[in-house]
């Protein structure tokens, strides 16, 4: 039994300290780094040894991993539970690449809404987009939640030093939340002549955008009418419904499609991407595309032992499903990454956070960690203390761009480069303490115990030459792939989401009570009951 295997090398590992393993092992690094174009993965902070690695590959083996990542290649339907493939990594196929599905070139399509993206993105740079009265639009609102918000905000804040020139026209704001606060915000600077809405939705039926939608079409028609201009000039929507985002009232050629077959967390490839294409320009884009698509072919074709996703994904089973930690933080050392973390809350959480196996019957084991992040300086000054001196293992991912600020329009250039090199050492210096502990501090006896550091706390490193279009995709690809690795280990479908579905549901019950809709609240328990008593009145 491999888990055994696994569980007894863990007996042997959990007597070693992390400042044991690199002072025996002056080549640690050497061997426990990996490379990919502009990704670096160094691995060598994890509590693991090449005996680790072998094993777990063994583990990778029995699952048959390499069966399952062909079969994500095939477009095979590994959304088992809703019977569809999950094909991501085809939005980022090069044009000439044929890839059939159904007797249909899918690139085709794909490329053919890109040029339409293009379209769009060309007008609103060039100004020639202009809303009903005449006015050049100037401020753009993406409507859209979950993969249709969070992938596109990432992103677009993560690039904004790749912005072209001519986005500068151009305003890009982001409206996610049900409860409008986001939208009311935006409402009482924007100007209604000038504005142009993206609805963006994979089913197009989603409560919290249509409910942000309405409210902005309510917006402009008070001051703009509502004529049929109105919903023409300042909607644009972004679906695989088409035919619903026709009844909404977004004219054909202002829809963008995409597919059944792209999961809503692995969407910001597709047109839902069209907030970040106006950020950085549609080559901006696609070099963003580029750069996951060289991740795509290393993660099919090279050796596990040199494979990003691969490494990754094991070393997060070793960690949750054999040292027991159940905890991951993701920490970048870049301001442009702050939504880094909540977007990969989302793909890691909602893609394996489940507990019933392909086969219908419960897990045996942990998934899903518990993941959550900050940008790692400012977390340094609020959750690092429980990192240090806490109870609990965490795991944590420090993600960092070699190089920054080298040309800085209309900046004092070296100013900046000098805080670059500042938010470096941190990075460098959290995780080496976190790892070694006293041991990287002169003379640890001599301080009292609530100074101490215990370390042996594992990170990894993913270092970035630079953050760009390109390595942000590949970045962003690393991170699905090893969702999809790990998912296969656990025996689980990552790309459904049952378990956000009920509360949906109860909701619109909920929404009758609190409208009046309907009175009785038999069958609601107490808690909600005695809520809901006191919001009524
Ligand atoms: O793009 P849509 O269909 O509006 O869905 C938004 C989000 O809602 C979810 O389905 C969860 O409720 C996510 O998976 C998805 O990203």
């Amino acid at each position: 039994m491999i888990w055994r295997v696994l569980a007894d090398h863990a007996d042997t590992m959990k007597e070693q300290h992390l400042a044991q393993l690199f002072a025996s092992d002056p080549q640690r690094f050497k061997q426990l780094h990996c490379e990919c174009g502009p990704l670096l993965f160094d691995y060598s902070k994890q509590r693991l040894t090449g005996q680790t690695l072998s094993d777990l590959f063994e583990l990778a083996r029995q699952a048959k991993l390499d069966d399952w990542i062909g079969r994500l290649f095939a477009g095979d339907p590994v959304n088992c539970t809703e019977q569809r493939p999950a094909m991501h990594w085809a939005l980022r196929l090069p044009a000439e690449t044929k890839c059939m599905v159904g007797g249909q070139n899918i690139t085709a399509q794909v490329h053919e809404q890109l040029h339409r993206m293009d379209r769009i993105v060309n007008k609103l740079h060039a100004g020639q987009w202009r809303g009903v009265t005449g006015e050049v639009v100037t401020d753009v609102v993406n409507i859209g939640v979950g993969g249709s918000d969070l992938g596109p905000l990432m992103v677009s804040e993560a690039l904004c030093d790749s912005a072209m020139p001519t986005s500068s026209r151009l305003t890009v704001h982001f409206a996610s939340t049900m409860d409008g606060s986001q939208l009311s915000q935006l409402l009482r600077t924007l100007n209604p002549h000038s504005t142009l809405f993206i609805i963006s939705s994979k089913s197009f039926t989603t409560i919290d955008t249509l409910s942000n939608a309405e409210t902005a079409r309510q917006w402009l028609q008070r001051t703009l009418g509502s004529n049929s201009g109105v919903l023409h000039c300042h909607f644009l929507g972004v679906s695989s419904a088409v035919a619903k985002m026709t009844e909404w009232g977004i004219s054909e050629e202002n829809q963008l499609q995409i597919w059944e077959w792209v999961g809503g967390r692995y969407s910001l490839w597709s047109a839902i991407g069209l907030p970040i294409a106006l950020t950085v320009g549609m080559d901006g884009f696609r070099n963003m595309l580029a750069g996951a698509h060289l991740i795509d072919e290393h993660f099919r074709t090279a050796s596990w032992e040199r494979n990003l996703p691969v490494l990754m994904a094991m070393i997060g089973v070793w960690n949750t499903n054999v040292l027991g930690i159940n905890a991951q933080a993701i920490l970048p050392y870049d301001g442009r990454l702050k939504h880094l973390p909540m977007y990969l809350e989302q793909l890691e959480m909602e893609s394996n956070g489940k507990s019933v196996t392909r086969n219908g019957t419960p897990v045996e084991q942990s998934t899903c960690p518990i993941i959550w992040g900050d940008v790692g300086p400012n977390a340094q000054h609020a959750f690092y203390q429980l990192l240090h001196q806490g109870t609990e293992a965490v795991t944590c991912d420090f993600i960092m761009p070699a190089r920054r600020y080298r040309e800085a329009q209309g900046q004092p250039v070296e100013e900046l480069a000098a805080q670059h090199e500042l938010a470096l050492a941190n990075c460098l210096a959290q995780s080496r303490l976190l790892a070694l502990g006293d041991a990287a501090l002169p003379d640890p006896d001599s301080m009292p115990s609530y100074k101490r550091y215990r370390g042996n706390q594992p990170s990894s490193t993913l270092l970035l030459d630079e953050l760009t279009p390109h390595s942000l995709g590949a970045l962003i690809a690393l991170y699905e792939h090893k969702v999809f690795v790990q998912s296969v280990i656990w025996n689980i479908n990552p790309f459904d989401q049952w378990g956000v579905e009920m509360g949906k549901r109860l909701a619109v019950d909920t929404l009758a009570q609190i409208r009046g809709e309907r009175e009785d609240l038999e069958g609601v328990d107490s808690s909600t009951a005695g809520l809901l008593r006191r919001i009524l009145g």
